[in-house]
């Protein structure tokens, strides 16, 4: 496939380059005029409009006016989900705050009621909707979580549609184990025997059918703790997952540190940080990762982005797709509230977005640049002034096509 006549081709980088951090993450590298082919599922050659191959016997698609780039990153999800918490929403509107609709038994207890009570075909369908329409949006690589089955029948069940979505969707998908998500109701009194049952029970199930590439744990005050984070990431460690955990939320509680210390590969949320915390980051492979539509829905802080970066630190940006603190995995409205809330500059939002997040989900040497040899998920504009129109016009997706493993997505 050749595109052609594209205004600007947009996160240009060499081979091996695996996150962008500090001031160079207001860099991204453009070739204006440019054309791009590919083989296959590749990006085979890319350059300017006067080294066009002439005469290409392939598809040919007139870019003029539109801006290709990689196709979004969405490194944080929860996207396997039954039914909805609509009627939580509601009760958080009339003044209820998260945690006490948690308190009382809803929250992430909730979904797990549904989802146990929902059966693998069933939960299938509801999710590949979702998916379907997150790769309209431009997502071309996405992870996705369990956490909601809290049960050995349910964790399996929501990692074995996981793997199912993977098989049947032309995009890259990275499971995560989260058993750790929340105490279920037959382990109240027993936290100690829930967390046997998951890292002895479940993790070799997992690892044994390889259902997984992660494991998570919400690190947080009324879930779990920092030694229990310990416990699970050195687990995952045993079967060959790295981390991935939920951390600092609401308190900060040490988790950030711990999670560099197992040599996490993210750690998300941050909405609440310290000192210490970009102290540990400093000079980890961890990525921090931000996820402001939880912020823009639960009416929370937003992660200090500015911060974590004038610090030095890389960042990524994620939806955190989920029924309960960010029911939307759009992309395009995650790069834009990056933008107008935390004062990203659209360059800063759109390296979070693309290569940051495809390093915070392991798949920076497949993913998230124009590379020759990478995959070829890309996004494709409609006709706009710059770069900035994106996140300017918040609410919409510029995005008018999605290339995904070489071919153009119907939806
Ligand atoms: N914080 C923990 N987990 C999810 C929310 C889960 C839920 O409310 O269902 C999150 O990332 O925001
Ligand atoms: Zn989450």
């Amino acid at each position: 496939m050749l595109l052609k006549n594209i205004q600007q081709l947009l996160q240009i980088r060499p081979a091996g380059q695996a996150w962008v951090a500090g001031a160079a993450m207001a860099e991204l590298p453009a070739l204006d005029d440019a054309y791009l082919l590919t083989e296959g599922d590749r990006i085979a050659a890319f350059g300017p409009m006067s080294e066009c191959p002439q005469d290409y016997a392939g598809e040919v698609t007139d870019c003029r006016g539109r801006l290709v780039l990689p196709a979004w990153c969405d490194s944080h999800s929860h996207l396997v989900y039954a039914g909805d918490r609509a009627s939580e929403w509601l009760d958080r509107l009339r003044g209820l705050s998260y945690a006490e609709i948690a308190a009382r038994g809803g929250g992430i207890l909730h979904s797990a009621q549904l989802l146990n009570a929902t059966s693998e075909d069933e939960l299938y369908a509801q999710s590949r909707v979702r998916l379907a329409r997150v790769l309209a949006q431009g997502t071309g690589a996405l992870e996705i979580k369990s956490g909601y089955g809290l049960t050995v029948a349910g964790e399996l069940k929501m990692l074995r549609v996981i793997r199912r979505l993977a098989a049947e969707y032309p995009v890259a998908i990275r499971a995560t184990f989260l058993g750790a998500h929340a105490l279920p109701a037959a382990y109240a009194q027993d936290k100690t025997a829930y967390l046997r049952m998951l890292t002895e029970e479940l993790l070799p199930q997992i690892a044994a059918e390889g259902l997984a590439d992660y494991v998570d744990i919400f690190c947080e005050k009324n879930y779990f703790d920092v030694a229990d984070t310990e416990r699970v990431l050195a687990a995952g460690q045993r079967f060959g997952l790295a981390g991935k955990i939920h951390v600092n939320q609401f308190t900060a509680l040490g988790g950030v540190a711990a999670g560099v210390a197992y040599g996490a590969r993210s750690v998300d949320h941050l909405e609440v940080l310290e000192a210490e915390d970009l102290a540990a980051l400093r000079g980890s492979t961890t990525m921090p990762v931000a996820l402001p539509g939880c912020s823009f829905f639960l009416g929370i802080p937003y992660t200090p982005a500015r911060r974590i970066i004038d610090a030095g630190l890389p960042l990524a940006l994620a939806t955190d797709y989920n029924p309960g603190s960010s029911p939307s995995g759009n992309m395009n409205f995650v790069v834009s509230l990056a933008c107008t809330q935390m004062k990203l500059l659209p360059n800063e939002a759109i390296n979070a977005a693309t290569l940051n997040g495809a390093y915070a989900m392991g798949l920076e040497a497949e993913l998230g640049s124009i590379t020759v040899g990478k995959r070829a998920n890309l996004l494709l504009t409609r006709p706009v002034p710059s770069l900035a129109a994106l996140p300017y016009a918040f609410g919409e997706s510029s995005v008018e096509r999605v290339l995904l493993s070489g071919r153009w997505y119907l939806c």
